[in-house]
């Protein structure tokens, strides 16, 4: 796999880092995640696929010095918490870079590493709304909504956080130096919304919000319900894939406004939305499938790894527990992701073999588990 040989360890977080440890896991690092200690019962980590979990207690100086020789021998270090933390425990990016100048250290965060917000706590809708992105979504008339958490935690967050771990691991190929990794999930999602500013002057954002082509304003890039309660998502910009749409739907485009009159889009979409609820969802895709229409079903998480389309690309995949969830993307011909299809790791089920592993010896072990500095789980008591 493309990042075999990469040694990642990664502090445990709540969302957005364990996506990027999870990235790179899947693409071949050895991802080893430092759980806190005294542990609860559960990991917060819903994304440990493919990673080993070391339980450490990193407040204790010898769970701080042992972080430090963690990372002389670690490439990349992911820490998620907000800044000055890892200062406080004596480990900021001064102290181990000096220790390993090779080593690669990932700070994502919410607002950055300064400013007024540095301090401050928040999550994916705060970050969301500071980049300006959240000002843009929602429908007409209603309040900014965001998508889930999927666009600052995930898309600017531990997607961007991962493109510079990589980014920066290409650099060190040429000059042997790490480096420290600024993520701010603000500026992170401000960056992949660039269409939305470089797109200004195109005018495709002069209404109001919820009015405009892409946030809900047109009758043809929009969701329908149908008749068995399912819904449709029509994506039909292009004229000529907006005839096709037209003609799906059975009606006669001369005898229609034109696609781009703003002023009947409320009537367009009112009119759209009671033919759509005429059939099944299945039977709208009987029309539309295969068409250039650019009507698709709006597949639940249940139906989405049955879907012909996704069966034929396998692009879901099924672990060890028989727990479905998306491949890794994107598809490499050579060297592709192979995710680990074992059960996510429990808090502390690696400790030793991973302590071992980074030089440590038995005896040091022991002392650090007889000072609860440590803690070691075998698996047979989480069943
Ligand atoms: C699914 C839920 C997650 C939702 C995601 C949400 C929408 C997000 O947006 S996540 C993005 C959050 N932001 C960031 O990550 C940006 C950077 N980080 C921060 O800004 C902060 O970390 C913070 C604001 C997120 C949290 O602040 P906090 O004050 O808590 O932490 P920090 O200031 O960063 O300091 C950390 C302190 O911890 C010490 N530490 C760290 N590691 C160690 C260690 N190894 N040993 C010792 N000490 C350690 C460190 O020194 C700091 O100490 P000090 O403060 O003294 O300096 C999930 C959200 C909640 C989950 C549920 C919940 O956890 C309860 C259950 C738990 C159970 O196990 C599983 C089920 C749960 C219901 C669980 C389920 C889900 O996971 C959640 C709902």
């Amino acid at each position: 796999m493309a990042l075999h040989g990469v040694r990642v360890v990664e502090l445990a977080g709540l969302a957005p880092a364990p996506l990027c440890g999870m990235i790179l896991a899947d693409f071949g690092a050895s991802v080893v995640r430092v759980d806190r200690t005294p542990h609860s019962a559960v990991s917060t980590d819903v994304q440990g696929r493919g990673k080993r979990s070391l339980a450490l207690d990193l407040k204790r100086p010898l769970g701080s010095a042992a972080l430090r020789r963690l990372s002389c021998a670690a490439d990349v270090l992911i820490e998620p918490f907000r800044h000055g933390v890892m200062e406080k425990l004596g480990l900021g990016p001064d102290v181990l870079l000096q220790e390993n100048p090779r080593l690669i250290y990932a700070r994502l965060t919410g607002f950055g590493q300064t400013g007024k917000y540095a301090n401050s706590a928040g999550h994916d809708i705060n970050y969301l709304a500071l980049s300006g992105v959240l000002s843009k979504m929602g429908r007409k008339d209603e309040n900014p909504y965001a998508p889930l958490n999927l666009l600052a935690d995930f898309a600017g967050g531990g997607v961007i956080c991962a493109l510079g771990i990589i980014t920066a691991l290409y650099e060190r190929t040429k000059s042997g130096k790490g480096q420290i990794i600024d993520a701010s999930m603000v500026e992170g999602v401000a960056y992949i919304s660039s269409f939305l500013w470089k797109s200004q002057n195109l005018g495709l954002w002069n209404r109001p919000r919820g009015e405009n082509m892409l946030d809900s304003g047109a009758p043809f890039y929009e969701t329908y319900k149908t008749s068995d309660g399912k819904f449709m998502a029509v994506g039909a910009i292009e004229p000529q894939f907006y005839e096709q749409l037209i003609k799906g739907l059975g009606l006669d485009s001369d005898k229609l406004p034109s696609q781009l009159s703003f002023s009947d889009w409320p009537k367009m979409k009112k009119k759209f939305a009671s033919i759509f609820a005429q059939k099944t969802q299945a039977e709208w895709c009987n029309i539309f499938d295969g068409t250039d229409a650019c009507v698709t079903p709006v597949l639940s998480f249940d139906d989405v790894a049955s879907h012909q389309h996704n069966k034929q690309r396998r692009s879901f995949i099924r672990n060890d527990q028989e727990e479905i969830s998306p491949r890794p993307a994107p598809l490499l011909s050579r060297t592709p992701a192979v995710p680990s299809c074992k059960r996510d790791p429990f808090i502390g089920e690696h400790t030793e073999e991973v302590l071992l592993e980074y030089g440590f010896t038995k005896q040091e072990i022991a002392k650090l588990y007889s000072d609860k500095v440590i803690e070691i789980r075998k698996p047979k008591s989480n069943l």
